[in-house]
């Protein structure tokens, strides 16, 4: 069982990742990214996708146009876990390729 990332963790995982915030309401980190158009953002979200499915750790997120927004959260330890930095890391560098 994966457990919830420590207060002080947490806090030391994300300034490593100064592009996502805390959402305390979710007990979750987030980040929107914003593409040339459609077809780069979706391209962005199916690498994600496929690396999400082989971890068996998944993003909730919604896509508008050329707009992406991701929270990421672990489910099964009721906050951010590992799985969420490691994946937060994975998708930063998604985005700096489809940029
Ligand atoms: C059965 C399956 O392994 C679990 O439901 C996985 C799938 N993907 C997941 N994704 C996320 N974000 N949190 C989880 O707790 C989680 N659990």
């Amino acid at each position: 069982m994966i457990s919830r990332l420590s207060e002080s963790a947490r806090a030391e995982a994300l300034a490593a990742l100064p592009q996502w915030q805390w959402d305390a309401d979710r007990d979750a980190i987030r980040r929107s990214f914003r593409f040339a158009d459609f077809n780069a953002a979706f391209g962005f979200m199916t690498r994600i996708a496929l690396a999400a499915e082989k971890a068996d750790h998944h993003p909730e997120w919604s896509n508008v146009y050329n707009r992406v927004e991701i929270v990421l959260t672990t489910h099964d330890a009721g906050g951010v876990s590992e799985r969420d930095i490691a994946l937060a890391r994975l998708i930063d560098a998604a985005a700096a390729d489809a940029r």
